[in-house]
């Protein structure tokens, strides 16, 4: 129950007495896959776009100082896993695309590793721009980020991707350029999803407390951290999601409730 109310009970009980959930909140702070955006979008357009493109991507632009910084992140994360034992793809260091396989094996298992989504965020770019990308968002989104700002709130998106990869969704969308609605980006650079620390700073960032901000996301390990750093929370249920189970936060299906 975000904030002690819940919009089913209030319009059910007392019809002339209707709160939706974003009253009391003067933030709407959004993830993005399986909230504003479809799973499917990410795992059957982004990925595989991603994957496919790398080799030449790094053969390309190996030598340009920001992908360079993305390899070295991603080298150390290779080298712990080996310090700890992990099975994973050979890196061959000889080779300038050598860092393939790795990075092929954590877009499978999803790897929510600043490294990889920095890399992620610089392969999308092309793409958006030659126009062969185009991001999906679900149909409620633009009218309800039309509708929270002309009510006077701000709108922030936390996500695992990329500042620069969540930039370019909402800038090359079906439905057109969104980025004038968002008045800020987060991503692991501030932390992870799953701490409470990441929320804190997030709030201390925009210069809210945390009572003001709502997070919405369909993972409830992330409702469960920014909750405990004071922050109200909805839980994203979408088609497509990977999980229904709300595990007792607020659900919605749609930023109409909201
Ligand atoms: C920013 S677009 C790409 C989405 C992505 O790479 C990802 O991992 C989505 O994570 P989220 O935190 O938005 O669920
Ligand atoms: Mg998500």
């Amino acid at each position: 129950m975000a904030n002690g109310i819940n919009n089913q009970q209030l319009t059910t009980n007392n019809s002339f007495m209707t709160a939706l959930y974003s009253d009391n909140a003067e933030v709407l702070l959004l993830d993005i896959e399986g909230t504003t955006t479809p799973v499917d979008y990410v795992f059957g357009v982004l990925f595989p776009f991603a994957r496919d493109r790398v080799t030449d991507f790094l053969s390309t632009y190996q030598q340009v100082t920001a992908v360079q910084t993305d390899l070295q992140l991603l080298r150390k994360e290779y080298e712990q896993e080996l310090a700890q034992g992990v099975s994973v793809p050979h890196w061959q260091e000889t080779e300038v695309t050598g860092a393939v396989p790795y990075i092929h094996y954590l877009i499978s298992i999803d790897r929510k590793s600043t490294g990889l989504k920095s890399l992620q965020g610089k392969i999308w770019e092309r793409g958006y721009r030659d126009g062969t990308l185009r991001s999906q968002i679900f149909p409620d989104v633009k009218p309800a980020f039309q509708r929270w700002i002309s009510a006077g709130k701000h709108l922030y998106i936390f996500s695992s991707g990329s500042v620069q990869a969540q930039q370019l969704l909402f800038r090359y969308t079906e439905e057109g350029d969104l980025t004038g609605f968002i008045s800020g980006y987060f991503d692991t650079q501030t932390g992870s999803k799953r701490e409470v620390q990441s929320y804190a700073k997030i709030a201390s960032a925009i210069g809210k407390i945390p009572e003001k901000i709502l997070f919405i996301s369909d993972v409830t390990a992330e409702l469960k951290a920014s909750q405990a750093a004071g922050m109200q929370t909805l839980f994203s249920i979408r088609t497509g999601n990977h999980s229904f189970e709300a595990e007792g936060f607020p659900a919605i299906q749609s930023f109409d409730e909201v």
